[in-house]
């Protein structure tokens, strides 16, 4: 919902066979969001809720018909019945009066509506009362992964990447782990440590089609070994917090040496000229081949790793690459295919807040107003 807000009112629509479109028409058209290809003559429909717009062929449920809700809404009413009318939408949830704008806060989950007062403390929680008790009480969290994660950090001064410290104590281990899940559920986000292609072929991400450092040799070795522990969802000494200046974040809880892997960038592939559009703030460039229609992007909004919560540098403060940043993101061939990789690019305290450089890579972000 989030990526599809530039979207065309509710409507049934049968566009006509008409000549090829002309690029500023091109523009004005949408991107369905389900398979996220652009609607340009097919007969689509928009969700009466979230305005959305799916090609007929993707419509779930698929009933033609005036008033039509995309499976996605259905979900969150059937969730929420309590507040499944759209004229719902600026009663405060909790004391059913009406908001106003100035004064209403909104759940990140449900996206649902409060008077600030009623919300409680949003600096403390992102999500409201309701979706906090819906949460899973345990988050699956398996104890046999200790003797995997007997990590220690060699005593070399090579350059080679190398494995994340242990953390050695149970609760802090359950809590960095309990908070990467807890800051996933709050956005909806499936846990997936890995590149998924679901909207696009695997085989379009070939790394050979731009120049990138090969990952090989111990690095090959240091990578794929990290990946057994993080792909169920262990990161070494880091959790993930939550204030109001910068949402979710990651901290170091044990001190971290320089070179040390944090995480692959995981998510979505695209191809980047299906998400010219995209309101994400976590687009990653994968694939950079100068063409929009073979560049590739990481868009993690359904599924995603703790990669998505480091934060960004302000690249408009003096020494914020010096001072601020202590992890770097970079592009590696990794047998064939491009991936990102984030590492510790210097030593890193105990307690510190994890930042790289949003602007490393083919996107410009305005860090402007970053902390
Ligand atoms: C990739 S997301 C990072 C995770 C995000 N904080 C969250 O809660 O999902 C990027 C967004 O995080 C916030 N952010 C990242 N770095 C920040 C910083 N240094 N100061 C303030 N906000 C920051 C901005 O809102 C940015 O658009």
């Amino acid at each position: 919902m989030k990526e599809q807000s530039i979207t065309l009112p509710i409507t049934m629509s049968d566009m006509k066979e008409s000549s090829k479109p002309k690029l500023l028409e091109f523009k004005k058209n949408t991107v369905c969001a389900k398979c996220k290809i652009w609607i340009i003559k097919q007969k689509y429909a928009n969700c009466v809720i979230c305005e959305d717009a799916y090609h007929f062929n993707c419509m779930r449920p698929k009933q033609i018909q005036k008033d039509w809700t995309c499976a996605h809404c259905i979900e969150l009413k059937n969730t929420f019945p309590d507040t499944n009318d759209v004229e719902t939408d600026n009663i405060c949830q909790k004391c059913q009066k009406e908001v106003d704008t100035k004064d209403e806060e909104i759940c990140s989950k449900c996206n649902k509506i409060f008077h600030k007062k009623c919300y409680g403390q949003k600096t403390i929680s992102p999500i409201c009362n309701f979706c906090h008790s819906q949460k899973p009480s345990k988050i699956n969290f398996n104890e046999k992964m200790n003797q995997l994660l007997n990590f220690s950090v060699p005593m070399t001064n090579s350059n080679l990447f190398i494995l994340p410290c242990c953390v050695y104590n149970d609760k802090l281990r359950q809590n960095c782990f309990q908070s990467l899940q807890y800051a996933l559920y709050c956005q909806n986000i499936n846990f997936n440590d890995d590149l998924v292609y679901s909207s696009i072929k695997k085989e379009l991400n070939n790394g050979y089609n731009e120049k990138l450092d090969p990952l090989i040799g111990k690095d090959l070795i240091t990578f794929k070994k990290y990946k057994q522990v993080t792909k169920n969802g262990f990161y070494g000494p880091l959790i993930v917090e939550y204030n109001s200046d910068q949402g979710f974040y990651v901290r170091s809880v044990q001190p971290i040496a320089y070179k040390t892997l944090i995480c692959e960038y995981a998510g979505d592939v695209y191809r980047f000229a299906d998400q010219v559009y995209s309101t994400s703030d976590s687009i990653m460039s994968l694939l950079e081949t100068g063409f929009a229609a073979t560049s590739l992007v990481i868009i993690p909004e359904k599924n995603g790793n703790i990669a998505k919560y480091l934060s960004g540098i302000n690249n408009s403060k003096k020494n914020s690459k010096k001072i601020q940043q202590n992890v770097k993101s970079r592009r590696y061939n990794v047998e064939g295919q491009s991936r990102v990789i984030l590492y510790a690019c210097r030593d890193i305290k105990s307690g510190e807040i994890l930042y790289y450089d949003y602007n490393e890579g083919g996107f410009k972000y305005n860090t402007n107003y970053f902390v």
